[in-house]
């Protein structure tokens, strides 16, 4: 299967039935086979873009967590990445279908949405690096898995663009290098056998529930 490091590859199994829900959610089938409404697609997107201002933030986070110069130099490209690249995709998307940029950032925020993200931001203010990046790695490496299977498995054109962002070298590139940051930020703080560290059940469970505020995301995309 992917190759996201040994971390994610251990947590993703101890949150099987979530990671399940996340990646084969009914959202994301019906982009599979282009029967997903361009209605839910579109508050989708919008809800996604103010999403990302807050992920923005806590990749920011990540930087103020780093503890050497190769973590910093991950998190900040991926700070980058987010705002220079993902953020201008969804604006692209928008303004295409007649959402200005202006309506966009004016959004109003969902409770799905809010609960996800500020999840993912206390886990960081209140914890190290590792409690950070277990609740944002769900959300990098699900899109990276839905991205390499939707790519090729779709039956339709629809959403291409979508799949084609999330299945690229440049993004699976991205999952790699975050699977490596987590694997080696836990060896440096835990050690090389850091499943076997008192604080891993707890780094499960971060991520088991930032994949299960996932689903309820995709979820929330199917009730505009
Ligand atoms: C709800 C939701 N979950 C995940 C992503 C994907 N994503 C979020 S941040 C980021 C860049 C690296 O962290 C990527 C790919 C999304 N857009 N929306």
């Amino acid at each position: 299967m992917s190759n996201y490091g040994k971390a994610f590859a251990l947590m993703r199994d101890a949150a099987q039935g979530p990671w399940r829900d996340y990646t084969r959610h009914t959202f994301v089938e019906g982009m599979k086979d282009g029967t997903l409404p361009r209605a839910a697609f579109l508050h989708y997107l919008r809800q996604d873009y103010v999403f990302l201002i807050h992920f923005s933030r806590a990749w920011a986070l990540a930087v103020v967590k780093s503890e050497t110069h190769s973590e910093m130099l991950t998190a900040v490209a991926t700070v980058n990445a987010l705002v220079a690249e993902e953020m201008q995709l969804h604006i692209g998307i928008c303004e295409a279908a007649g959402i200005s940029h202006e309506e966009l950032f004016a959004t109003p925020e969902r409770a799905e949405n809010l609960a996800y993200t500020r999840f993912v931001l206390e886990a960081g203010y209140s914890g190290d690096l590792l409690d950070l990046l277990a609740a944002l790695t769900p959300c990098v490496m699900g899109y990276g898995e839905i991205g390499t299977r939707l790519a090729s498995e779709a039956t339709s054109e629809v959403y291409r663009d979508w799949i084609n962002t999330y299945a690229s070298d440049d993004y699976q590139g991205a999952c790699k290098a975050v699977g490596e940051l987590f694997d080696q930020a836990l060896t440096r703080r835990i050690g090389e056998d850091f499943a076997a560290s008192p604080r891993w059940d707890r780094l499960c469970q971060t991520f088991r529930t930032a994949t299960e505020l996932e689903v309820n995301f995709w979820q929330m995309g199917l009730t505009p």
